[in-house]
């Protein structure tokens, strides 16, 4: 069970100690400025594996999670191709659910209904966005709370607020993993937060305030974000703005973690992935950063595993929680 107010990140001091496992982004940044996520995934991975066996062969159970992906948007499909490979490796079982763009949300509310009822799943996340006409959050809130390892529910997102134990969305929990190898003790540390989304930027927020962090967060109609970025030990970026953060944002030395992931094309006629950031400015200023690809990315993947087998160790417990 995931705890809030004092998580325990067992694989920070490895990925903080072996940043050399495959990180993508500027050598002139210098490699021990990189927070290696990928590698920091990779670590969380194998151990979510190696607990899922135990689980197995303690309660004859395999967690299983099942994503509903409707329409083509393209980042959930980077998502949903790197989270089915994953989901493998950690030995689970997966449920893929593609569904047309013109499913209706009556259609979907029937779904999610049947895999709250299936034993077998013990995980449920609905990629978003939704196509316009769904009301997104009628369908993410009917999810069971005890399977919604997105932690986007209300009462997932109410037991964050209070500081409550819960499942915690992915992306900023693996972000405060991310945080807590490359700085240590977060207490009393300013952080700024830019983006308010509630998929990223609101549990972030949270989550840093549950750490004892003095928390600021930037949103579209705040008068001057770079100003706020710049008092920032722990400046967090989610704004879907590529390139948005320049070195005028980042106090020197503060600990940047990029959340952003837009896809653009290269000279060379393929795409590649960018972040919030503008990494190769960025970093000589920064005294940590997370590059896009290699960062947060793999550790949402990895996060949302854990999710999964903490789901399915609360189904056999009996959890007090729910
Ligand atoms: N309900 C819901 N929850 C989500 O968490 C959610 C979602 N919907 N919709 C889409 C976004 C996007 N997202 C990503 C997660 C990991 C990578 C990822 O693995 N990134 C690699 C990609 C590498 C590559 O393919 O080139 C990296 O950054 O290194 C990308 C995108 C989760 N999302
Ligand atoms: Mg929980």
């Amino acid at each position: 069970m995931s705890d809030f107010s004092s998580p325990e990140f067992p694989h920070a001091r490895k990925a903080a100690e072996h940043p050399e496992g495959g990180a993508s982004g500027s050598a002139a940044a210098g490699r021990e400025k990189l927070i290696d996520g990928k590698a920091f995934a990779t670590a969380l991975t194998r151990e979510t594996a190696e607990q899922v066996r135990a689980f197995h062969a303690e309660h004859g159970v395999t967690p299983g999670l099942a994503v509903v992906l409707v329409g083509n948007d393209p980042a959930s499909e980077v998502y949903v191709r790197n989270k089915a490979l994953q989901t493998h490796r950690a030995g689970m079982r997966s449920f893929m659910h593609m569904l047309p763009e013109t499913t209706s949300e009556a259609a979907l509310l029937t779904l999610v209904d049947r895999l709250n009822r299936d034993p077998e799943i013990h995980g449920i996340l609905v990629q978003l966005p939704l196509p316009a006409g769904v009301d997104a959050r009628r369908v993410t809130n009917a999810i069971a709370p005890e399977k919604d390892v997105d932690g986007l529910g209300e009462v997932n997102a109410g037991r964050l607020a209070l500081g409550l134990p819960g499942l915690v969305p992915c992306t900023p929990l693996g972000c405060m993993m991310l945080l807590k190898s490359a700085v240590g003790k977060l207490r009393g540390l300013n952080a700024v937060v830019v983006g308010a989304s509630n998929l990223v930027g609101k549990p972030m927020a949270l989550l840093l305030l549950n750490e004892g962090c003095t928390v600021s967060v930037a949103h579209i109609d705040t008068v001057d974000p770079q100003a706020l970025a710049r008092t920032a030990d722990i400046l967090v970026v989610a704004t879907g703005h590529r390139a948005l953060v320049t070195k005028d944002w980042v106090k020197p030395g503060a600990t940047v973690i990029d959340v952003g992931i837009t896809r653009i094309p290269t000279d060379s006629g393929k795409t590649k992935l960018v972040g919030d950031v503008a990494f190769d400015e960025v970093a000589p200023v920064a005294g940590r950063i997370t590059p896009v690809p290699g960062g947060v990315g793999p550790m949402t993947i990895a996060c949302l595993l854990r999710n999964t087998l903490t789901a399915a160790k609360m189904s056999v417990a009996s959890p007090d929680v729910f």
